[in-house]
């Protein structure tokens, strides 16, 4: 019997791809429980997912059944092997359970990393240009806001400092060193492969205070939840800006706001809320950001390179026993 692959959530752009890759090696069947309890009586026994040795899951699948907690993972057959997760990010994922159950885990690392550099350059512009306050006075039929120079400035020559130089946070680089700015960033480690003018700060705090732009990049786990908090933007210099394509909860963000509304940051570029999609309103009143909603990945071209790499996970699971994009956490 080929070994059954379920794909939790939808593909929408690799629908050939599914056919080609696991077609010939799996019998790949599609979730359809509308409730958390319907999916997990689907692995129970006799169930409908019964068997299934592979998972592919992405974040639209949140809305039906929640995320893949320790409740939902304990809840898998013993069948369940490994979870192709479609994404970078895999926050929504409680890995300690799949360690705990031997379940392997994979995410997209790479696949997203053009199409969300690309909204933080977005994000960069936007903000140090502020352009959206513009773009919202020619809508109110008032062509320029008075004054808009001296809020605005050029992207040349200023520093862009860069928190977790990952394959997001260098791709940014490379396109910002092209004003050019002047790149810094911290890591944990200094990063092996990074450019010779990408400058490397093992204190966080010298970097944030030579930083114009701090724009961020970190994972969003226990240990990062607040990371980016009073003490640190304090540290930012006063007319700042911080700009977030990775998750909103890396973020205090009453304490950005606060930063905000006493004019220490002069801006802020944000993709990602703690609990999307709800935006906070206080936001909403500030005219001098920019705010985009989770935009990071949406491109049909990096959405179909995501789901081919999640899907190749999989049939590298059947085929080999193993796949390219285990989680740093398994490794
Ligand atoms: O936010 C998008 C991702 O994690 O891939």
């Amino acid at each position: 019997m080929a070994p059954r692959i379920l794909i939790v959530g939808k593909i929408v752009w690799a629908d050939e791809d599914v056919k080609q890759l696991l077609g010939p090696i799996a019998e790949v069947i599609t979730y359809d429980s509308p409730t958390r309890a319907d999916f997990l009586q689907g692995f129970k026994p006799n169930g409908k997912y019964d068997g299934v040795v592979g998972i592919f899951r992405d974040n639209t699948s949140a809305d039906h059944i929640g995320f893949f907690d320790k409740e939902i993972i304990d809840g898998f057959s013993s069948s369940v092997k490994w979870i192709a997760h479609n994404g970078a990010g895999y926050d929504q994922i409680d890995v300690h359970a799949c360690i705990a159950k031997g379940i392997t885990l994979s995410n997209t690392p790479g696949a997203v990393d053009d199409a969300s550099a690309t909204t933080a350059l977005y994000l960069l512009i936007s903000t140090v240009r502020q352009y959206a306050i513009t773009e919202r006075s020619l809508r109110e039929g008032k062509w320029k806001p008075k004054g808009h120079s001296s809020r605005s400035h050029d992207l040349t020559g200023r520093t862009l400092a860069i928190l977790g130089l990952g394959g997001i946070g260098l791709r940014l680089a490379e396109l910002a060193h092209a004003f050019p700015m002047r790149i810094i960033y911290h890591s944990r480690n200094k990063v092996p492969n990074a450019p010779e003018w990408c400058e490397y700060f093992p204190k966080v705090e010298d970097m944030l205070a030579e930083a114009d732009v701090l724009s961020v990049h970190v994972p969003l786990r226990a240990d990062t939840v607040g990371l980016v908090g009073e003490k640190w933007i304090r540290k930012l210099k006063k007319g700042s800006i911080i700009i977030n394509t990775a998750r909103g909860k890396v973020i205090d963000e009453d304490a950005m706001i606060r930063a905000l509304e006493d004019g220490h940051l002069a801006s802020v570029g944000l993709d990602v809320y703690p609990n999307e999609p709800e935006v906070n309103p206080r936001l909403l009143d500030f005219p001098n950001i920019t705010l985009l909603p989770h935009m990071g990945t949406e491109t049909q071209d990096t959405q179909r390179k995501m789901e081919v790499r999640a899907l190749t996970n999989l049939k590298d699971f059947i085929t080999l026993g193993k796949g390219k994009d285990v989680v740093v956490e398994m490794k």
